[in-house]
């Protein structure tokens, strides 16, 4: 036995699809008589051989199209289907919000449900007692606990399985895109719970297709591509790898062309980017319906610049370009040094601000203030989402870069203002 909490050695994994099964005895005998609808048997391999370890305490998605094996990888973990071939091995209690509330009867209440399903998931009597008031508390259905499920609306039934579930108190948790479960607030608290989770040091594998929380949840990612062949690795990458997947191919853009910058002359244009990165479609994806067109550097008087003293603050000029009319435009950041490594990532939705109408074009400056950077080049991704901060229109990672220096000798990335008191 590893120390690991699941892993993966080899694992492969095919369903059966039949085509022309009759539908019932009459027909099969029908068809066996006039030899006619011969039924096939199809294999349909979703995973090939998928070997990866997940530590203990890690969050990890699994990511990757519709249809492309990730509930499948989740059941195989949860032990609910067998391999075909491999081995899973599983350390700790697992609890699975696979296929959340299937345990619920329409005709009991709400406080009945709650004993029965979290029964079911595994908890005593006694525990649902002592947490009946926090599980009530947790899905807001206070005023509804003595009313038939059946009446519920859908994302009331599914808030009151939810909060069951995560009163469930495992090793492993797995969880099966039910982050979309109820409003946006709901949602909210349901993250604040998985972090709770991971706080804790619980291991979590989740299936989601909302970038945005796998790039704040995961340690790592599972990348299931279509052919069955799965990817373990760094959450960014993979992320990186599933959108130029998705909207690569035809949807890249032609980013040889470089007059979309011809704001600046050309030599003053490579300063403000990362060339390599400029020219490789790999690093741009978006549903395109709103491009980032332009992006370069200045101060906050407006003068062109790519090269910063440390502590000045950075105007970051954005140029933004619809086809249509798009409303509730997320502005996303993210700065990386010299080695890659991911400094910071704001979004302009955090921070409250949200483009309301974007017509045409739009000029946009975001003022970095004071940035602490010591002396180096940094890598500057921009993007533009939907206000879910699902789908990107535009998404150009790394592309642009500036440099800062400072006149002072200090090591690291990151300038520290200290009192040394003594
Ligand atoms: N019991 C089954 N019998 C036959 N085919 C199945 C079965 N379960 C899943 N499949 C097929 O296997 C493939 C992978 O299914 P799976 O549910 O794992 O995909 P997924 O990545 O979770 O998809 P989605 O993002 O749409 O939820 C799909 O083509 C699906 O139709």
């Amino acid at each position: 036995m590893s120390n690991y909490a699941i892993s993966f050695s080899g694992v492969s994994k095919s369903y059966k699809i039949y085509k022309n099964r009759p539908s019932t005895l009459k027909e099969q005998f029908i068809n066996k008589i006039l030899k006619r609808n011969r039924m096939e048997i199809i294999e349909h391999r979703v995973l090939e051989k998928a070997s990866f370890d997940i530590q203990p305490g890690q969050t990890v998605g699994i990511i990757g199209r519709n249809g492309a094996g990730k509930s499948t990888t989740l059941k195989l973990i949860a032990n609910i289907i067998p391999p075909d071939e491999g081995s899973i091995e599983v350390n700790g209690t697992v609890s699975s919000l696979l296929e959340i509330g299937a345990g619920f009867q329409p005709d009991l209440t709400g406080k009945e449900n709650v004993y029965l399903y979290g029964t079911i998931l595994g908890l005593t009597k006694k525990y649902i007692e002592n947490h009946y008031d926090k599980i009530v508390e947790f899905s807001e259905l206070e005023d509804f606990m003595e009313t038939a499920v059946k009446n519920y609306s859908s994302g009331m039934y599914m808030r009151l399985a939810f909060s069951v579930a995560i009163h469930v108190n495992p090793d492993i948790l797995i969880i099966d895109e039910v982050l979309a479960v109820g409003d946006a607030n709901f949602q909210k608290k349901c993250f604040d719970k998985i972090r709770e989770f991971k706080n804790k040091g619980k291991t979590i594998v989740f299936v989601s297709h909302d970038m945005s929380s796998v790039r704040d949840l995961c340690d790592s990612v599972v990348f299931v591509d279509k052919n069955g062949k799965t990817t373990f690795g760094e959450t960014d990458t993979l992320v990186n790898l599933y959108y130029t997947k998705i909207y690569g191919g035809e949807a890249a853009l032609n980013t040889n062309d470089l007059k979309d910058i011809d704001i600046l002359e050309i030599d003053e244009f490579k300063k403000h980017v990362n060339y390599e990165a400029y020219n490789d479609s790999n690093n741009r994806w978006g549903n395109q319906r709103l491009v980032i067109n332009k992006v370069y550097f200045s101060d906050t008087q407006g003068i062109v610049q790519s090269v910063f003293n440390t502590g000045s603050d950075i105007s970051i000029n954005i140029e933004l370009q619809s086809k249509m009319k798009e409303e509730n435009v997320v502005i996303g950041l993210a700065l990386y040094d010299e080695k890659g490594v991911h400094l910071s990532g704001p979004n302009s939705k955090q921070d409250g601000s949200i483009i309301n109408i974007i017509e045409d074009t739009k000029n946009l400056r975001v003022i970095l203030r004071e940035p602490a950077l010591l002396q180096g080049t940094y890598y500057l991704t921009v993007s533009a989402y939907d206000y879910e901060c699902k789908e990107p229109y535009d998404y150009r990672d790394k592309q642009f870069k500036f440099s800062i220096v400072n006149n002072r000798e200090e090591y690291g990335i990151v300038k520290l203002n200290c009192d040394w008191l003594f």
